[in-house]
């Protein structure tokens, strides 16, 4: 079996087993019965709401009451529409706001503002900046920030208090919005990923773990698209009170650690990354799969538009095998990049949520994990707001030696 389809992709914990935990966290909860429009054909993943306008009726599920009630944010948990139905994404011209952004940042964090690194290589904390206020250069310098730090929590947001359009038109600056086919999102807002659980002994996420050892899955957010997410955006409303840390690792350093020989000979080889085990699994669930799934191939080695930096693009959760190797010389090589990135624990990041915060990463150059570690029955839920970003590239190899005399 190849490594990869030994762990099963977060996306698919985030977006199935949540559906079921809360039918079963809430059993007296009431399920109303809500006309919605059918099948929503949008022309493009763009415009899915002008589409909903002059649809047919079918009825829709969504949960209520018991759920909702003491939600802090119930605006945000999530649905699942069984009538969108979504055309493959087209592709789109990508704009990378941080390349050519003020590396002095001095738009994005002011004066009294506070930034400290979580680790030397990785992660970055800030205070005293407010995201939602942030002038375009103040944008452009936050996606150059993160590009360079690879993830930074940003304390004392005011972004969930936000109307949900609000939010997501902050987040529509740095690409398009990519629409999940699987998991669940606020009514009407089929944009927003919505990451919710209970963490309750006996809930579904304990015969989950029954099956595994670890909740530990990195992964890279849906790069089974032909263009991947880059600047990406986490906020949370719930959270238990310890526990349900993110954990980020830094995949330039993943890259920046493997000998010479092997640098080189990874470059120019492909991945194939693939959607269609997350679709399947929403299926034999009755969940949504709102567009119909993909693969893509996508180079090993990517590199970062604003920094130049070059990047491991390989990830547990999609990457299925190496184009035109053997599957025992693939299954060999991705098992080795997989469990390389994942005890780097020198060039990871673990970000501890607080009230308001929000979380922005570069899905381009990291690989992220959820940590289900408590089981007290607190809510955990949060929002991600995922922009894509180009089609992943690859530049040249280059040898240190040249490097250094250039
Ligand atoms: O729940 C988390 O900490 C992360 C969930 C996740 O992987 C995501 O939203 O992309
Ligand atoms: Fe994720």
């Amino acid at each position: 079996m190849a490594p990869s389809v030994q762990q099963l992709p977060e996306d698919i914990l985030v977006a199935s087993i949540e559906k079921l935990a809360i039918t079963k966290e809430a059993p007296t909860a009431a399920v109303k019965e809500v006309e919605v429009p059918k099948e929503v054909e949008a022309p493009n993943a763009e415009a899915p709401k002008e589409a909903a306008k002059d649809a047919p009726k079918v009825k829709r599920q969504i949960e209520i009451e018991g759920g909702k009630t003491d939600a802090k944010y119930p605006q945000y948990l999530p649905t699942w529409n069984h009538g969108q139905k979504y055309p493959p994404l087209e592709p789109f011209t990508h704009v990378e706001h941080g390349k050519g952004a003020d590396p002095t940042f001095k738009d994005l964090l002011p004066e009294g503002s506070k930034i400290k690194k979580l680790t030397p290589s990785t992660g970055s904390e800030v205070t005293g900046v407010q995201l939602s206020k942030l002038t375009a250069a103040g944008k452009d310098q936050l996606a150059l920030l993160v590009a360079q730090r690879k993830v930074v929590a940003f304390r004392d947001q005011d972004f969930a208090d936000l109307p949900l359009q609000e939010a997501l038109d902050f987040g529509g600056y740095f690409g398009r919005h990519h629409i999940h086919p699987t998991s669940g999102s606020p009514e009407d807002f089929p944009e927003l990923h919505i990451v919710h659980r209970y963490g309750a002994t006996g809930s579904e996420f304990d015969s989950f773990l029954a099956n595994r050892n670890s909740s530990v899955s990195w992964h890279s957010d849906v790069t089974y698209e032909l263009q991947t997410p880059g600047t990406t955006f986490l906020y949370i409303f719930d959270s238990p009170e310890t526990g349900g840390d993110t954990l980020f690792a830094n995949q330039v350093e993943a890259y920046n650690r493997l000998s010479e020989p092997l640098k080189e000979r990874l470059h120019g080889l492909k991945a194939v990354h693939s959607g269609f085990e997350q679709a399947q699994f929403s299926r034999d669930r009755d969940g949504v799969v709102r567009r119909e799934p993909v693969k893509h191939e996508h180079p090993l080695i990517r590199t970062h538009p604003a920094t130049g930096e070059k990047a491991l693009f390989v990830n547990s959760g999609f990457t299925r095998s190496i184009v035109g190797l053997k599957k025992e010389e693939s299954d060999a090589l991705l098992a080795f990049l997989l469990n390389h990135i994942g005890r780097g624990v020198d060039y990871q990041a673990r970000v501890s949520w607080e009230p308001k915060t929000v979380v922005v990463w570069d899905n381009r150059i990291t690989v992220h994990t959820a940590t289900a570690d408590w089981s007290t029955g607190e809510r955990r839920h949060l929002a991600r707001i995922t922009p894509q970003a180009e089609i992943p590239f690859e530049t040249p190899y280059v040898k240190p030696e040249t490097v250094t005399k250039a």
